[in-house]
């Protein structure tokens, strides 16, 4: 038995599709650490609890080393008292011709209530990370709820996007993802994100030199990336599941364990003010994990080119800030 004190995991929207995708792979030990115990709480409306005491038995099935416990809960006080890490997942997707905005009413209660229970139940350490889409402004919306929790424990998932990023890129330089770093994605999960690779590291090559071919990073690179959910909503006809499972699960692993050397990742965080984006915002910047904290990274240039895009995606943010404005207290 080992001697690591267990880490309490709440997982929402656990009978879902992402949450199912997520569950076995941090019960296999991908996102703490496979030498950390883990204990799952998994919280789910009344009608999918069936469903997710089926995933439980077989999470059960897998026999998994470090899996302490799991529990199932359709209240969020029982599912959240003493958590460490909290995945937001549980809410509504998009479906074929809406906006991620378009779900901003529909879901910004849930984040509202979930916040106020963070607050009042989770561990003093909790580490929340906020799926359920619109992510940013879901995040700005729990924060704003749980007024005893520092407002950067609150984050918002864009590492799909930055992992999306390196892909493109590698298919394009024709370089292995391992070889690529720095990549940025800035500003608020949807299509206005501002995918950055001006600092980029793609092999022997920089990100700058590929980006000479405005026309390509204009028309090609940029829309993939910014798209990409919508192109998988429509091939796929239903949005991303895996891949967002693995990201939550690279973003939860990377705050805890740290950034590899030398590189840096991209998260949505409270902005502090910096690279000029309004206090508060839950922006998306490039980040590296330092003893358990986020810091962003500092001192980048940031050319004509990118800070419009920045400024585009902000100004949204500030959009979806205002339309909710009545679930942020002042
Ligand atoms: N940030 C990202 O990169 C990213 C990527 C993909 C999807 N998403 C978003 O993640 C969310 C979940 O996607 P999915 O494909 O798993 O959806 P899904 O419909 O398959 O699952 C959502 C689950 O959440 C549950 N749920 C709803 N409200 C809840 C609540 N208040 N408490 C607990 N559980 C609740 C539902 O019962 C359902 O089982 C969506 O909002 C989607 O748009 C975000
Ligand atoms: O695009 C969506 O609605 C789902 C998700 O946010 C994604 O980026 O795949």
């Amino acid at each position: 038995m080992s001697s690591i004190t267990p880490a309490v995991v709440t997982v929402t929207g656990a009978a879902g599709s992402i949450g199912y995708a997520a569950l076995f792979r941090i019960a296999a030990g991908a996102m703490l650490g496979h030498d950390q115990p883990v204990r799952l709480r998994l919280l789910e409306l009344p009608q999918a609890v069936s469903a997710a005491v089926g995933t439980a038995m077989e999470l059960d099935d897998g026999a998994f080393e470090q899996l302490l416990s799991v529990d199932i809960f359709d209240d969020p006080r029982q599912a959240f008292d003493g958590t460490d890490f909290a995945l937001l997942i549980g809410a509504q997707p998009r479906t074929k011709g809406m906006e991620r905005a378009d779900l901003l009413q529909a879901n910004a209660a849930i984040f509202a209530e979930q916040g106020a229970v963070l607050n009042d139940v989770a561990a003093d350490d909790i580490r929340v990370v906020v799926v359920g889409n619109p992510a940013n402004t879901n995040a700005a919306i729990a924060s704003a709820h749980a007024p005893e929790i520092p407002a950067e424990r609150f984050t918002a998932l864009t590492r799909l996007d930055h992992n999306r990023a390196i892909a493109q890129l590698s298919h394009h330089a024709g370089v292995p993802a391992r070889e690529i770093s720095r990549v940025s994605v800035w500003g608020n999960h949807s299509a206005t994100q501002y995918p950055d690779i001006f600092h980029a590291r793609v092999g022997e090559r920089t990100g700058a030199e590929l980006a000479e071919d405005r026309a390509w990073l204009i028309d090609d690179f940029i829309p993939t990336v910014a798209k990409r959910g919508t192109s998988i909503i429509e091939t796929r006809g239903a949005s991303s599941a895996a891949s967002a499972a693995s990201a939550a699960i690279d973003h939860v692993h990377d705050w805890f364990l740290g950034t590899p050397e030398g590189d840096w990742v991209s998260a949505a965080l409270p902005s502090p003010g910096a690279y000029g984006v309004p206090e508060g915002l839950v922006c998306s910047f490039p980040v590296r994990a330092v003893n358990g904290h986020w810091e962003i990274v500092e001192g980048l240039e940031i050319n004509d080119f990118s800070r419009a895009r920045i400024d585009a995606s902000v100004a949204e943010l500030a959009d979806e800030r205002a339309a909710v404005g009545d679930l942020l207290p002042a």
